[in-house]
């Protein structure tokens, strides 16, 4: 038996638990080795060395870019970083060795931020590529940190322990993603000791470049695949549950149990941040199948999401959304019965290198939805040069999703909830296929409709 394991920057965090429920002790019962543990940064750290996921407050990286006192920040980032390990001497880390691992990693990566510096100002390379060096530069410190501390924790517990580091400190080789994964596992036995790989991988494309923020599940999927995983787990912090529990509250959030990869796409599209959008395919095209836990629930299943799921009986299993989309529509009088009109809408959306997320049409509208974050002034200037009416509105998305959701009334029924709750759709969507049904809402109401959704269409049929 051969799993590849994520652990979660929340759940590194609480390392006890990881120690005695996850991964347990030679002598505990059901130890075993055959264990791949792909670790994030422990949460916050990220945070520190680039901008605050949420929040957008400067960490060290965004304090280079704009000419400030980045090495402060990277000062306190060690401060915050070596208390984080304080925490973790009771559990066997010895703050020696784990201090000056991180105390060279920072001093050097102080040394090449310096440097660049210097590049940059003698204006002979263009800034961008030394940025995005320096944005994956500081990244691999998370979970450098991380994987390190967690081999030292484990060795002194008893527990054979390898360390796979895939940050690339101080190696020049050009290699991809891919490459170093299948190089760095060349000579590693899993079945010998409990492998520990840092979720940040150096590779000439660059992890954040290509997937930004969460990148340690693209690590962590591409390892599966590569040493073809008998099965694939991310330990959360939360079961993947029917909404988000930060939403609904941590009592209404059911946990799904099983699904399948076609509902993980549905999530993946509007980037439900549960699962990293690109890390499941990999998985899904490898028959791997996918299991999702929470650390502090260790003796529950957790969902496994597998290739063929059915639920046997129709329901909703998840309900996910996102408020951080535009919704724009071309009217126009002459688009009734005409062919290929969407077609020229279509090959400006491609210009603009953006995918919709949703789209509907009627004899004379066609409505999409894109992400805020695509939206480009210019693309509504094109359109409006050659459309009669072109709208665009900020609004949100919400989702209804299952792997058996083909019923009578229950399309009804989620209209219904938002309706009770004076929540106006103000554009729908389902396919043929019958997963997913969206809606388009207020984004105000993004919040109370994915509230009313999981208490009417999940939690009412769980009691
Ligand atoms: N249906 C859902 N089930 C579980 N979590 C969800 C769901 N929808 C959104 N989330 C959010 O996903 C987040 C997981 O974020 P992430 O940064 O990947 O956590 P981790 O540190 O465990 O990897 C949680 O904070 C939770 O609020
Ligand atoms: N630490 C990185 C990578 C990651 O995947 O973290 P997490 O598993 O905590 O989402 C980040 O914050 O983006």
């Amino acid at each position: 038996m051969l799993t590849v394991e994520k652990i979660g920057g929340t759940s590194m965090l609480q390392f006890q638990n990881v120690l005695k429920d996850i991964i347990g002790f030679p002598s505990s019962e059901g130890f075993r080795y055959g264990r791949v543990f792909v670790v994030s940064a422990y949460a916050g750290v990220t945070n520190m060395l680039l901008e605050d996921k949420k929040t957008k407050a400067p960490g060290v990286y965004q304090r280079f870019i704009k000419g400030e006192d980045y090495e402060s920040a990277m000062d306190d980032l060690l401060g915050m970083a070596l208390d984080i390990n304080e925490t973790f001497t009771k559990l066997g880390l010895d703050s020696k060795v784990c201090r000056d691992f991180l105390v060279e990693r920072v001093v050097q990566t102080k040394a090449y931020l310096n440097s660049m510096e210097d590049i940059v100002a003698s204006g002979y390379v263009g800034r961008d590529s030394i940025y995005s060096a320096a944005r994956e530069l500081l990244a691999s410190i998370g979970e450098a940190h991380s994987a390190f501390n967690t081999v030292n924790i484990l060795r002194n517990n008893g527990i054979l322990a390898e360390l796979v580091d895939l940050t690339g400190f101080r190696d020049s080789k050009q290699l991809s993603i891919s490459e170093r994964i299948e190089k760095s596992f060349k000579n590693i036995n899993p079945h010998e000791a409990i492998i520990v790989a840092t979720g940040y991988t150096k590779g000439i494309e660059g992890i954040m470049r290509e997937y930004e923020r969460g990148y340690s599940e693209i690590t962590f999927s591409k390892i599966a695949t590569h040493l073809h995983a008998d099965e694939a787990i991310i330990h959360k912090e939360y079961h993947l549950s029917s909404a988000d529990p930060k939403i609904v509250g941590v009592d209404k959030a059911i946990p799904v149990g099983r699904t399948n990869y076609d509902v993980a796409d549905q999530l993946a599209d509007i980037g439900m941040e549960a699962i990293h959008p690109n890390a499941s395919k990999p998985l899904e095209m490898a028959e791997i199948n996918l299991r999702i836990k929470n650390t502090f629930e260790p003796n529950h299943p957790g969902t496994v999401i597998s290739n063929d799921y059915i639920g046997p009986q129709a329901k909703i299993e998840i309900i996910a959304g996102s408020d951080k989309i535009v919704i724009l529509e071309i009217h126009d009088t002459s688009m009734v019965g005409e062919t290929g009109f969407d077609l020229e809408i279509m090959k400006k959306f491609k210009k603009y290198n953006i995918s919709y997320i949703m789209k509907t049409t009627n004899a004379n509208s066609i409505s999409l939805v894109i992400w805020q974050a695509d939206l480009a002034e210019s693309l509504v200037a094109e359109l409006e040069a050659e459309y009669r009416t072109v709208t665009v509105q900020e609004a949100a998305i919400v989702c209804c999703i299952g792997s058996n959701i083909a019923m009578p009334r229950i399309l009804a029924r989620a209209a219904n909830a938002l309706a009770k709750n004076d929540i106006n759709i103000k554009c729908v969507s389902q396919s043929l296929r019958q997963v997913n049904m969206q809606f388009v809402i207020d984004r105000a109401m993004y919040s109370k409709a994915i509230i009313c959704l999981n208490e009417d269409l999940c939690w009412a049929n769980h009691k």
